[in-house]
């Protein structure tokens, strides 16, 4: 049976602040993208959903396992959170060794899995470099490989690849392909880049709210028909700034080409573009159809 969770009604609070408003969601098997700005509400529900956070109210299954059953659900999921950092003295093989010995797992079945997971992770040459030595993007495949170490059939992975440069942004994003293959893998982020390129379902939260959950074609199809590029000079830049959402600007001598969102075609020299989904994400938070 492939994997399943599903969301209904979950609200969240700190005290009197509400952290999540309603939320409704069923993720299936793969990639799945949780997208919003900081302080959205990201880290909430995935701290919820690993069941570090107890809920406030709704109800949440994971593979038909209420959430209530925490020491199942453990079993299920692994969770990466945002500020990792394990063992800095011990080599990377004596770390996951160590987690091993926690979670209870036997000699030999370490013996087995750790090297096979190092290797999965593409750390396999690291082990016995300490915890302490390791580059960011290294640290994060290591805190993969803990996450996973007991066969989750969920892996929560929080704001993954800040910090990271691009080739072990796309390294990560890789290897997060690869472990969805047989899981849900929930990647939360405020870089749309991350999850353009990897996730089937999406989901974009706003305020403790979702704004959109769909595919990200279904995202950049909102967008469709409304992004135009112009080449303008220098000096009209604000007024087209205070008119419409723009999405980039590349300067050209005493000119910039911009690229913006409009209901309509603004004016005779803007050519309509292709919307790419960064340019969906625009309009959606800046609340669609309205001229900002
Ligand atoms: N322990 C807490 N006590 C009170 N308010 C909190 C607490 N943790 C988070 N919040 C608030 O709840 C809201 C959601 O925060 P959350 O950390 O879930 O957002 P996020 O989308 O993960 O953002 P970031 O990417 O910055 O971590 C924010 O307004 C935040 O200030």
């Amino acid at each position: 049976m492939s994997a399943k969770i599903k969301i209904e009604h979950l609200n969240q609070y700190y005290g009197k602040k509400q952290a999540l408003k309603d939320v409704n969601l069923t993720i299936h098997q793969g990639m799945f993208g949780l997208l919003g700005r900081n302080g959205a509400g990201k880290t909430t529900l995935m701290k919820v959903l690993a069941t570090l956070l107890p809920k406030s109210e709704g109800k949440i299954t994971i593979c038909g396992v209420p959430l209530e059953n925490s020491a199942k659900i453990r079993r299920m999921t692994g969770y990466l959170p945002q500020d990792f950092s394990m063992y800095p003295n011990m080599t990377v093989y004596e770390a996951m060794d160590y987690l091993g010995v926690l979670s209870g797992m036997s000699k030999a079945l370490r013996k087995k899995s750790i090297p096979k997971l190092l290797e999965k992770v593409n750390l396999l040459d690291h082990q016995k470099t300490k915890v302490k030595a390791l580059s960011g993007g290294m640290k994060r495949r290591l805190g993969i490989a803990q996450a996973i170490l007991h066969n989750p059939r969920i892996l929560i992975v929080d704001e993954p690849t800040a910090g990271l440069d691009p080739e072990e942004r796309v390294r990560f994003r890789n290897l997060l392909c690869e472990i969805a293959e047989e899981r849900i893998v929930i990647l939360s982020t405020h870089i749309v880049g991350d999850i353009e390129a990897t996730c089937e379902q999406i989901a974009v939260l706003n305020e403790g709210e979702f704004l959109y959950q769909g595919t990200v074609s279904g995202l950049i199809e909102m967008a469709d028909g409304k992004v135009y590029t112009a080449q303008i000079s220098k000096q009209e830049l604000p007024r087209i700034k205070e008119k419409y959402i723009v999405t980039s600007i590349l300067a050209l001598g005493n000119n910039v080409m911009v690229r913006f969102i409009a209901d309509q075609k603004p004016f005779a020299s803007a050519k309509i573009c292709e919307a790419g989904v960064e340019d969906a994400y625009m309009y959606l938070m800046n609340g669609e159809g309205s001229e900002v």
